[in-house]
This record gives C-alpha cells, structure tokens and sequence, in this order.
C-alpha cells in the first residue's frame, strides 16, 4: 500500500516537473524577448537593468525547482505550487513591463499566457484572484508612470490598454474554470470507471472460485482437478512421475444412513481439512465426487506416494467427528498410480481406479498401488 503511493507520488511529482520545464521555456522566450528589446533600442533601462529581469527570473526559478527536487514542495497543501509560480510570474512580468517602452503593447498579454499554465490547477475563484493580482500590479505601474511623468495621452493609452488586458483575463478566467471543471468530471468518471472495474474483478474471482471450487468441502473440483494436472503434465522433466491416488471413503452410505447426512458431511468436510493440513504445498486434492476424492503427488516415486496416502489413511482412521457416536471412525481405501511424462492421463486415473478397486476387495482401510500385471 504504501508502495503504490510512493509510485504515485513519484509519477505526479514527474508530471510537476514536466510542467516546471514547460514554463522555463516560456521564461527562456521571454528573455530573449528582452535581449531584442534591448539591442534594438527599446528597451528603456541600462544593460544592467535589462540583466536584472534575467536575474530575477533565474533566482525565483531556481528556488521553485530546488523545492521540488528536494520533494519539499509535498508538504504542501498545494505540491504543484501553481498559485506561487503565477503570483511570481506576474510581479516578474509587471517589472518588465516598467520598462518596456512602446513594446508595452505586445508583450502585456505575457500576463495572459502565464494564466494558461493554471488552466488545469486553478479553481475560478484561483483564476480572479491571479487576474485582480495582474490588473492591480499594471494599475499601480501605470499610475506611477502618470504620476512621475502626468503624459494625458500616453496614460489614455495605458489606460485602454488596462481595460483590454481586463477583458482578456476575465475570459480567461472563464474559459479556464470551465476546462477544469471538464477535467474534474473527467476524473470523477475515470474514478467511478475503475470502481466498476474493482468491483467486476471481485465478481470475476468468486465465479473463478465457484468454477473451480468444490462448495462442501473447498478443495477443488474435479474440473479444475484434471485442468491442473494436465497442465503439470506438459511441465514434467523427463525422468519425473507424478503420484495419483484414488480415495473413497469406506461405506460410507451407512455414515449417512446410521447417523444422518449431515454427519456424512462433516465427515467429507473433517477428510478435507485433515488432507490439506497432512499434504505439502505444492500437492494437490480434489473432490472427484460423492465420497471419493483424487490426491495428486508431484514429483513423487512409489515409496513417497504409498508412505503419503497411508500417513493420511491412518490419521483419517483415528479422527474423531462431533456428529458420530464415540467409538465410531471412518476409513477409506486407496488406489495409487504413477504417471510419467509420456502416459495418458485417463489411463493412468483408471488404473488408480483398478487399484482402488482391489483395496475396497481386499478388505477396505488399506491402500493399493497399481501394477502392470493388473491389467
Ligand atoms: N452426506 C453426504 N453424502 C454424500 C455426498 N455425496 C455422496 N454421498 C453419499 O455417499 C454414499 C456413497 O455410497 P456408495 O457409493 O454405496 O459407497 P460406500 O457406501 O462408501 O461403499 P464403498 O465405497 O463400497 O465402501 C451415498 O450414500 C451418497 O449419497 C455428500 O455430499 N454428502
């Protein structure tokens, strides 16, 4: 759990510095922007005031990226740190504009372009308050201006051209709430769309478990049984066997006749969980049906295979169930066969089948393992 929010984590984190270097660029433009301005005459300051901007720019920059290589900007409530960089932007831009002359004109939508980086971060109340921040800032700049110079004609200008900046950000603000809200629906469909997703990979394991899974008992069917083993199969080494042992369980039709069928359950359901506590990992058990059950030894020779199914057999026989009379034991018999890599998988279950046979015919409570000469 704490993994995948670390990975998440890291991959907003790369997104946030996706867009760092995104607004560098623009920052990049808008130094050379100044350069030009500056060999072409127009700008209205020294070198060294016209290397300020670039300074400013690069120093502000700086401290943005260090906070975020250094993951500090997680202890945020807002990492990506939008409303920072824009408020920033704008004191940068409005300095600039001090002293841009008449390129004030062209370069004043810079206040605009920098909007567009908060388009998917900023709610519209984000959005106003980042557009008064601009109009305050080229307000105070223009009335400054006026107030030093007192140019009627030249503040005129200024002042349309407050208004026209004014306008532009106001639909900005619009247009740029509206997207998010877009994006924000987006995200609650995507959300919902993978709750549905969770929900039908739940639905898909208990049918998975239902196909494959015996109710009574939780062991596994016989479906799935002579899926699994098959599948073992084609994974044999040449000199490997596999053990299979037939087990049905001894009259056990008195069981249910005697003392009621849900005492014949208990008992199908006490062989089941003795099984899966006697058997290793990689065994495997099934209900093949009614009161027989089919074992499956990997890896096993005629020795493992005998000395596994009668360490069972004699647990089975000592158990004691809740639902029979003291005294009372179930037993079972065992047919046992070994598979190899090149046999028919019906034939080897049938010549368990022959084995077990003998073991019911030879007494019951016992096992036995196939022979040739059986058939
Ligand atoms: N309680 C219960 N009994 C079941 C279940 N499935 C099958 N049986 C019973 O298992 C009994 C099997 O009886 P038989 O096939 O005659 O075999 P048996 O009495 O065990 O005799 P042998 O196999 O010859 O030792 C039948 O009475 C079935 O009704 C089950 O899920 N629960």
């Amino acid at each position: 759990m704490a993994e995948m929010q670390d990975a998440q984590n890291a991959k907003f984190q790369k997104l946030r510095l996706q867009r760092f270097y995104l607004a560098q660029l623009n920052y990049l433009i808008t130094y050379i922007v100044i350069s030009v301005a500056w060999f072409a005459g127009q700008y209205q300051g020294s070198i060294w005031l016209m290397l300020s901007h670039i300074g400013l720019g690069l120093g502000t920059q700086s401290v943005f990226f260090a906070l975020m290589r250094s993951n500090w900007n997680l202890r945020l409530n807002d990492p990506s740190m939008t409303n920072a960089q824009i408020a920033v932007a704008i004191l940068l831009i409005t300095y600039l504009l001090a002293f841009a002359g008449p390129l004030r004109g062209s370069l004043i939508m810079i206040y605009a372009n920098i909007m567009v980086f908060g388009i998917f971060q900023l709610s519209r109340r984000d959005f106003l308050i980042h557009s008064g921040l601009a109009l305050v800032c080229f307000g105070a700049l223009i009335t400054i201006e006026q107030h030093y110079q007192a140019d009627t004609q030249r503040f005129t200008l200024n002042l349309v051209e407050w208004f026209i900046l004014a306008c532009f950000l106001a639909g900005l603000s619009m247009t740029g709430s509206y997207i998010r809200e877009l994006r924000e629906r987006l995200q609650q469909r995507h959300n919902t769309l993978q709750a549905h997703q969770e929900t039908l990979r739940g639905m898909m394991g208990q049918l998975q478990n239902l196909a494959t899974t015996d109710p009574l008992t939780g062991l596994a069917n016989r479906r799935h049984f002579i899926q699994e083993a098959q599948r073992r199969m084609t994974l044999m080494r040449p000199t490997q066997q596999i053990g299979i042992a037939l087990i049905d369980l001894d009259h056990f039709k008195r069981i249910n006749d005697l003392y009621g069928h849900a005492a014949g359950d208990q008992v199908l359901q006490g062989f089941a969980t003795l099984a899966n506590s006697t058997l290793r990992d990689g065994d495997l058990i099934a209900r093949f049906g009614g009161e027989e059950f089919v074992l499956l030894l990997g890896n096993a020779n005629e020795n493992a295979l005998f000395q596994c199914v009668e360490r069972l057999r004699l647990r089975f026989a000592g158990q004691v169930f809740d639902a029979l009379p003291e005294g009372v034991h179930c037993t079972f018999s065992a047919g046992l066969a070994l598979l190899q890599p090149e046999d028919d998988f019906e034939a080897c279950l049938n010549d368990a089948d022959q084995a077990l046979y003998l073991a019911k015919n030879s007494g019951r409570n016992r096992s036995e393992i196939h022979q040739p000469s059986y058939a």
